[in-house]
């Protein structure tokens, strides 16, 4: 069971707190992602305004080629949209340089991707506390071994991530997103590289974030098995938002995309 606790205050003093108003951790407004100029231009996303509720589980879908990727990297400030905006807990991502938008991702947003991406000359625990440590912020013991013990990795703190199975790699990669107490953690397809029952495991703990420790989670999935795992499901088609279904099926979310498929 995670634990929760209190946020630690290893964030910039100058960034506001989240987006009292609406609720919302993450709001798009009228997000516009281009890639290239004249013919050969293609529209990522399609002015997309969604905003997602703070303490949701939240799974983007669509086919191929939709916009789900887009999606994440400009909600997540990777990339910054064409034209529209982003606000991630109440502040308008363009108004961060460079270096504040760095800053801000490493403190106030968590990752989780497919393939780990976790530092093998590192051991467990230096990986799950690097977000703090370039941060500047020291990890307090108490909340790694909190952190390390709510996602079942308590024990294997000392070795590298060379020595661990592919659902304990996962698990370190979560604890690394957790541990800053983001605004909001953004999963890129992380169950796609495990088997069934591994990733069962892993939808369970970050449920468990939203549930427990009142995180916002958007995850991005071609897994209707794993969009039942959450709150809410948003789909996209040629970069706009056609549909939503709340607390998802795997049935209804396979209809939806048999659909989407079917109308191209
Ligand atoms: N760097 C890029 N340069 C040019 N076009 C791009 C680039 N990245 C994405 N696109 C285009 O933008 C559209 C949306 O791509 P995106 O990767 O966001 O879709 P996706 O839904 O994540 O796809 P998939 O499920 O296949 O990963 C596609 O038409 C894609 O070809």
């Amino acid at each position: 069971m995670l634990q929760a606790r209190s946020r630690k205050k290893n964030t910039p003093a100058d960034i506001p707190a989240p987006d009292a108003r609406t609720g919302s951790a993450v709001r798009l407004t009228q997000v516009t992602k281009r890639y290239g100029d004249g013919a050969s231009a293609a529209v990522a996303l399609d002015g997309v305004s969604i905003g997602i509720q703070s303490a949701t589980f939240t799974a983007v879908m669509g086919p191929s080629g939709s916009g789900k990727s887009t999606f994440l990297q400009c909600a997540a400030g990777l990339d910054r949209p064409t034209s529209g905006t982003v606000q991630l807990g109440g502040q308008d991502l363009a108004e961060l340089s460079e270096n504040k938008l760095t800053e801000y991702r490493r403190t106030r947003i968590g990752f989780v991707f497919q393939a780990f991406n976790l530092l093998p000359s590192l051991t467990v625990e230096q990986n799950i506390t690097l977000p703090l440590r370039l941060a500047g912020a020291a990890a307090e013991s108490a909340s790694v071994d909190s952190v390390a013990a709510g996602v079942g990795l308590f024990g294997l703190l000392r070795r590298r991530p060379t020595e661990l199975s592919g659902g304990q790699q996962q698990r370190v990669a979560i604890a690394r997103a957790l541990i800053t107490r983001p605004e909001v953690v953004f999963a890129d397809e992380p169950t796609g590289a495990l088997d069934p029952d591994t990733a069962q495991d892993i939808l369970h703990l970050l449920r468990q974030a939203v549930t427990d420790l009142h995180q916002t989670v958007v995850m991005v999935t071609h897994d209707p098995v794993a969009a039942q795992h959450t709150d809410r499901v948003i789909f996209l088609d040629a970069g706009r938002v056609v549909h939503r279904v709340d607390r998802p099926s795997a049935d209804q979310v396979k209809r939806v995309m048999t659909e989407l498929r079917g109308a191209r």
